[in-house]
């Protein structure tokens, strides 16, 4: 699904928290949505799925603008998973993964074995089948992010807007969730990914969009994006940027503070190899 974000504001209270925010993502990319904290991330998310009234502007999912789609006509299409999810009730993994089929049923309707088999399949790719009988309340925070992971799965949209999902997982965990989502898109599911660890987002990611204070700074390939001047724009810091040398992978060697560039770390960092002189931005 393509999607299109036209001057996008957002104002919730007193707070302009979204200012004219513009990009465009086709249907098959993977974009991880990066930026500091508080800058605007979850924000946009939450609007893209419809859970925010935009203030000006407008989003277009596939030309249509969200604000003529119903709700359900939404959830068909786009599955959202939250950033935080405590849940204070005692559900079974198994029930909060179903729930992702309730956008597919009458009011009247129950779940049947089909919705079974699609909530036993997202649940067995995330790796939490065996806990399906298990509480949510007393899962890890971990286990209970590839729970909703799962749900978000189980909803079989075109579209994930997935927030900060690997946030509690180890890296392993962290990896798999990301290798698995960008092969979801090249076999056609169009994910945006909020990710704090840029490393990660580089080695899966087709595009990144890097907000700061509401504003879109730039969008682009990770090559793109990922540059010292833009890292200092966005996070107020010193950075290197640099391509390992082994598997061609960026990395970001981020300054201590007070450090402003890899003559002055040298300098108070003696174990600094000098004959190694990577091409740094
Ligand atoms: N419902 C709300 N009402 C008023 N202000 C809000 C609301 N939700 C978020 N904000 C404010 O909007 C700003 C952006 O919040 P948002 O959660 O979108 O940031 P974020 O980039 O996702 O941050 P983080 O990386 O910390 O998760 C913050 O200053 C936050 O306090």
């Amino acid at each position: 699904m393509k999607l299109d974000v036209q001057s996008l504001s957002v104002t919730l209270g007193e707070n302009h928290i979204l200012k004219d925010a513009s990009f465009s993502i086709d249907s098959g990319e993977f974009v991880g949505i990066i930026g500091p904290n508080g800058s605007g991330k979850t924000t946009l998310l939450k609007t893209l799925r419809g859970l925010y009234p935009i203030s000006g502007g407008q989003v277009l999912w596939d030309g249509k603008s969200i604000a003529s789609l119903s709700d359900k006509e939404i959830a068909h299409h786009v599955a959202y998973m939250q950033q935080s999810v405590n849940v204070s009730f005692d559900y079974e993994a198994i029930d909060i993964v179903m729930t992702a089929r309730y956008p597919y049923l009458k009011w009247w309707q129950q779940e049947g074995p089909e919705d079974k088999a699609i909530v036993e399949k997202a649940m067995k790719e995330v790796g939490v089948y065996h806990l399906c009988n298990r509480s949510v309340q007393f899962l890890s925070g971990g286990e209970r992010q590839r729970v909703f992971l799962a749900k978000a799965l189980a909803q079989q949209t075109e579209v994930l807007l997935l927030d900060e999902p690997t946030a509690a997982l180890d890296l392993v965990y962290a990896d798999d969730i990301f290798h698995e989502g960008r092969r979801l898109c090249d076999e056609g599911k169009t994910i945006l990914i909020v990710v704090h660890d840029l490393e990660l987002a580089a080695k899966y990611c087709t595009k990144l969009v890097l907000v700061s204070d509401g504003h879109i700074v730039d969008v682009g390939t990770p090559r793109e994006v990922l540059t010292a001047e833009n890292l200092r724009n966005a996070f107020h810091l010193s950075a290197a940027v640099y391509d390992d040398p082994y598997f061609k992978q960026q990395r970001i060697f981020v300054f201590p503070k007070g450090t402003t560039d890899i003559k002055a770390y040298k300098q108070t960092n003696a174990s600094t190899d000098m004959s190694i002189d990577p091409d740094l931005q």
